[in-house]
């Protein structure tokens, strides 16, 4: 007998699904949770099993993750989540009912301004944590947006941010659009996301229209050209019907120069997306700046008036030290973060043995 992805999905989640004619019986750890009547079809029937057994998968979940701490800032509250193993990772509770949340422990990227890809990729977290994220928040209040940019690469993690981006889109309840997978640009991420029947909305981290710099700044991105990553999102944009977000940190004296705003101009004038400025959030120690302010509002000014529809972003909760990975960071050490980073390059250079 083949199983419904719905009946699989139970079964990860440690619960055993039991048919009996037009009721559904879910075992989970030794208890009987009968889910109500079968409607017509099992599309009309699931949303009503899962919403009736909910409190025992999130008693499940619970065995996962626990919020180590919370920190509280102006424009949004960051949670610091220890997994089961000890790792830890960073979620943060948005304006608007937003969740941002983590999916991997550390990054493999290396983007020289985030300190989450100061550590390199330490674990991949699994759907289930991920879903897990999401409980620990709903239970502070409510959340109707997940938006996959805390820490990690979800093109590296592409199986699980799927399943869990699946299960939020339908057993979650969350609108298709209201989910954010955000990425360097990865092509296997083009190729799966129309494939799916939950397909989210998309960022793209760009931060500069200069291919050079952009291997500078993004060490271990796929090698795309701008311009060619541009026109990946745009086809998907068309495709889905929700723009792109083109993530841009900001950095002074970097890509926050003329020639890069007359060359987003020429490349986003007219498609279907929308620029994030992110001013950078400082890391200690970090050669970074951000712009001052009236060189951001002179940004956003001159590109909204040459036709690209700009708006600045703040990372959330950067009041309280929280840009992504810095909470981690903080917990077990920037130090040992950047020590262990810089050990790991030597070896892979030949600069030490061990
Ligand atoms: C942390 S990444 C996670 C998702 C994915 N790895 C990506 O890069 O799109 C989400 C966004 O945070 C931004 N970011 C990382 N470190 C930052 C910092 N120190 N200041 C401002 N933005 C930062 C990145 O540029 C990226 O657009
Ligand atoms: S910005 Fe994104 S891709 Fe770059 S290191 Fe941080 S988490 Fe990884």
């Amino acid at each position: 007998m083949r199983l419904s992805d719905f009946d699989q999905r139970l079964i990860a989640l440690g619960a055993l699904p039991v048919h009996r004619g037009r009721v559904m019986r879910v075992w989970l750890k030794g208890q009987a949770i009968d889910t109500g009547t079968r409607r017509r079809s099992s599309e009309h029937f699931l949303p009503l099993a899962l919403r009736e057994a909910v409190p025992a998968l999130t008693a499940e979940l619970d065995g996962l993750a626990r919020i180590r701490s919370e920190h509280a800032g102006n424009d949004g509250s960051r949670l610091l989540v220890e997994l089961a193993d000890g790792q830890m990772v960073e979620s943060v509770l948005l304006p608007r009912d937003g969740l941002c949340v983590s999916t991997q422990v550390g990054c493999a990227v290396g983007c020289r301004f985030c300190m989450t890809g100061k550590s390199g990729l330490i674990r991949q977290v699994s759907s289930m944590e991920i879903l897990a994220q999401v409980v620990l928040a709903r239970r502070q209040r409510t959340v109707k947006k997940v938006v996959f940019m805390g820490m990690g690469e979800p093109a590296h993690n592409l199986e699980n941010v799927l399943e869990a981006i699946d299960l939020l889109g339908t057993e979650g309840s969350i609108g298709h659009k209201n989910l954010v997978f955000s990425t360097v640009g990865d092509l296997r991420v083009f190729e799966a996301l129309p494939q799916q029947r939950v397909k989210p909305a998309l960022a793209l981290s760009l931060h500069t229209t200069k291919a050079q710099l952009r291997e500078h700044l993004l060490p271990r991105a796929p090698k795309i050209a701008p311009e060619a990553l541009i026109e990946l999102g745009e086809r998907y944009a068309r495709d889905t019907g929700y723009p792109i977000q083109y993530q841009w940190t900001l950095l002074k004296g970097i890509n926050d120069g003329d020639d890069e705003l007359d060359a987003i101009v020429r490349l986003l004038k007219g498609k279907y997306g929308v620029l994030n400025v992110i001013p950078f959030n400082s890391l200690e120690g970090d050669d970074y700046r951000r712009p001052d302010a009236e060189r951001i509002r002179e940004i956003v000014r001159t590109l909204h008036s040459r036709g690209v529809l700009t708006k600045v972003r703040n990372s959330a909760g950067q009041d309280v030290d929280g840009g992504c990975g810095q909470l981690r960071a903080r917990a077990v050490g920037a130090e040992q973060v950047v020590e262990l980073r810089q050990r790991r390059v030597a070896i892979a250079t030949g600069r030490a043995t061990t």
